[in-house]
């Protein structure tokens, strides 16, 4: 963390954040550059989703600074934020189940110009291409639906996503198929911050990874020297 990064496209510094009284939040630091995959690791209840709520502003109560491309956001509504082209995919991904897939992929506002458009989401996920007219009553799987919120924000025009655990509760198969998709965004100059607790997950799509403790980030470590930090990191994580 000593060395500074450039070309640095989010950074967040001493974030501070609170659920009414509740300070959850301590002091997050960290950076992205553009084009970076980075993940936020930690333990459950580490922080990682409020940091990304923070971000976003939909976690209001916050403090600190959150840059974006030299614009500073910390008192910005969430409005303002996902018009510099930030969007989030939350854990709870959003799909509304009486709409069709392809319903679905039309709600998002475009919030800048660049957004994918439907046929060049049906190249990314052939899945949904196939699932595009079910409609009212139809269940998508699990890992359909997750592609579907991923695929949503796409729309949108944002170039900077943040997504919330993405493969949490997916096959495994599936999880590969998410890995393929956010490799194939990077490729197509994408920024991606990433919470995860999938490990081996985070390992084969990130460049960096930050570890989120007791509401502060505690370490940086380079995809590239996970071996070497393999027990530090199992002492962070508890697994
Ligand atoms: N809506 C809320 N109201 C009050 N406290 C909350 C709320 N959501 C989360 N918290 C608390 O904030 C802290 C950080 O939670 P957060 O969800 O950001 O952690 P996390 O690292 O994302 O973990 P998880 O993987 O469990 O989601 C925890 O102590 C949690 O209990």
């Amino acid at each position: 963390m000593t060395e500074p990064l450039s070309n640095v496209l989010l950074k967040v510094k001493d974030l501070q954040g609170w659920y009414d009284e509740s300070h959850v939040l301590h002091g997050i630091d960290f950076e992205v550059r553009q084009g970076e995959v980075v993940t936020l690791l930690g333990r459950n209840g580490a922080g990682k989703t409020s940091t990304l709520l923070a971000i976003m502003g939909i976690l209001a109560k916050r403090a600190g600074s959150i840059t974006f491309n030299g614009t500073e956001m910390i008192s910005l509504q969430p409005r303002q934020i996902a018009r510099l082209g930030i969007a989030l995919c939350p854990e709870e991904r959003g799909i509304f189940s009486s709409l069709s897939v392809e319903e679905n992929l039309m709600l998002p506002p475009r919030i800048a110009d660049g957004g994918l458009s439907v046929e060049r989401i049906y190249d990314l996920f052939p899945n949904l291409y196939e699932r595009r007219k079910s409609s009212q009553g139809t269940k998508l799987s699990g890992g359909e639906q997750q592609m579907l919120a991923i695929a949503r924000i796409l729309r949108t025009g944002a170039k900077f996503l943040l997504l919330d655990e993405p493969t949490e509760g997916l096959a495994p198969v599936i999880v590969q198929q998410i890995g393929r998709t956010i490799k194939a965004l990077k490729d197509e100059g994408f920024t991606i911050v990433l919470v995860e607790q999938n490990f081996r997950f985070a390992a084969s799509v990130a460049d960096r990874h930050y570890v989120v403790d007791q509401g502060k980030v505690v370490d940086m470590i380079p995809n590239d020297q996970l071996e070497e930090n393999a027990q530090k990191l199992h002492d962070y994580l508890g697994v």
